[in-house]
């Protein structure tokens, strides 16, 4: 068996993505981000407090007939933007792509942070990280995918991230035919319930790749490319217009300006970020400075591969053999 679901960029700086997920029976259809770096399904719920759920779609256990409360269980989750949201616990089938798993713990919100309140295009979470890193208490609950894993005819899903288009997750199962590249793998580290990996080296502007190794998570929740100061500044270094913006907290630019791409080294194979995904979007409507897609992950410890690195490749969560695949797009 397989699964395969469209995705699309929530709005014209591809924030997040969304993806359509069915919870209940009948159907309770929610537009929810999917997040290799995080752990948890959580939703906006009937629970969740009428001021704080106005504008999103909300899941009602009470009508669906499958649902069943797991008692006792509680959840809490803090993410590294500082957003939050805690709740109670409910098991539901929960089916992505066509594809369904009966008894899937879903998290059910009664606080939610005013980020995740003013995120109105979406109505929650679905966890793609390793089990260990989920936040149900007593009993740690597993992810859909670790759930599905074992039906699905291989045990990996696959990200499709596109630059203002629409996109796909894809369960079971590895369409080649969506990248150009060979898929290089390399071994996953999911000690901490991210997928973390090492890049074996970058480069700017197409230059060779040097071998100063990265190590990061790959971050389908994250927005942003954010990796460490000194290769910030090398790539920048080559923009004539950057500079740091203090109330942006970021490196802005002339969007005139035409960007260098940004490449690194996995598996074998060599991905290349363009110039113009490097370009994020306008600090706000109608303005000629543009906040950059590579930003510092020295306030966070630890490097992001998020979205404007996985639009430039097809890659593989390959769970069944702790490994990651990259294949330029
Ligand atoms: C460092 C952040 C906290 C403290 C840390 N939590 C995490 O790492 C959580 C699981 N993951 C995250 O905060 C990040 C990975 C950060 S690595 C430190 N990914 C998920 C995030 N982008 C999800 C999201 C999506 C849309 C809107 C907001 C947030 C912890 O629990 O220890």
């Amino acid at each position: 068996q397989t699964g395969s679901a469209n995705t699309n960029p929530s709005d014209s700086a591809d924030d997040e993505y969304i993806t359509s997920v069915s919870i209940g029976t009948p159907a309770q259809v929610l537009p929810l981000d999917f997040d290799t770096g995080s752990s948890d399904l959580w939703v906006f719920s009937s629970e969740t407090p009428k001021s704080s759920a106005s504008g999103h779609t909300l899941y009602s256990p009470s009508k669906s007939s499958t649902a069943k409360k797991l008692s006792g269980s509680t959840w809490s989750i803090e993410y590294g933007d500082k957003s939050s949201s805690s709740g109670d616990v409910y098991t539901d089938v929960v089916t992505i792509g066509g594809f369904s798993v009966k008894t899937q713990a879903v998290e059910s919100a009664t606080k939610v942070s005013t980020q995740f309140v003013q995120d109105t295009v979406i109505s929650g979470l679905v966890g793609l990280g390793f089990d260990v890193g989920n936040q149900v208490s007593p009993r740690p609950q597993k992810t859909w995918f670790s759930n599905a894993a074992n039906s699905l005819a291989e045990p990996l899903f696959t990200a499709d991230l596109r630059h203002q288009e629409t996109g796909s997750y894809n369960f079971g199962f590895i369409d080649t035919s969506l990248a150009k590249g060979t898929i290089g793998y390399t071994p996953a580290d999911g000690s901490e319930g991210y997928w973390g990996f090492t890049a074996t080296g970058y480069s700017v502007g197409g230059a060779k790749l040097n071998r100063n190794s990265i190590t990061g998570i790959a971050d389908t929740g994250t927005t942003l490319l954010l990796l460490p100061d000194n290769i910030v500044d090398a790539y920048y270094n080559n923009v004539e217009s950057a500079q740091y913006d203090d109330s942006q907290e970021g490196v802005v630019f002339d969007c005139s300006e035409d960007l260098p791409s940004f490449s690194f080294g996995v598996g074998g194979q060599t991905i290349t970020i363009s110039g113009d995904l490097l370009n994020l979007t306008p600090i706000e409507e109608g303005s000629s400075t543009c906040f950059g897609g590579l930003q510092s992950s020295a306030d966070i410890g630890i490097n992001i591969f998020g979205d404007v690195a996985l639009k430039a490749a097809l890659v593989v969560f390959d769970l069944g053999n702790e490994r990651l695949g990259w294949a330029q797009k």
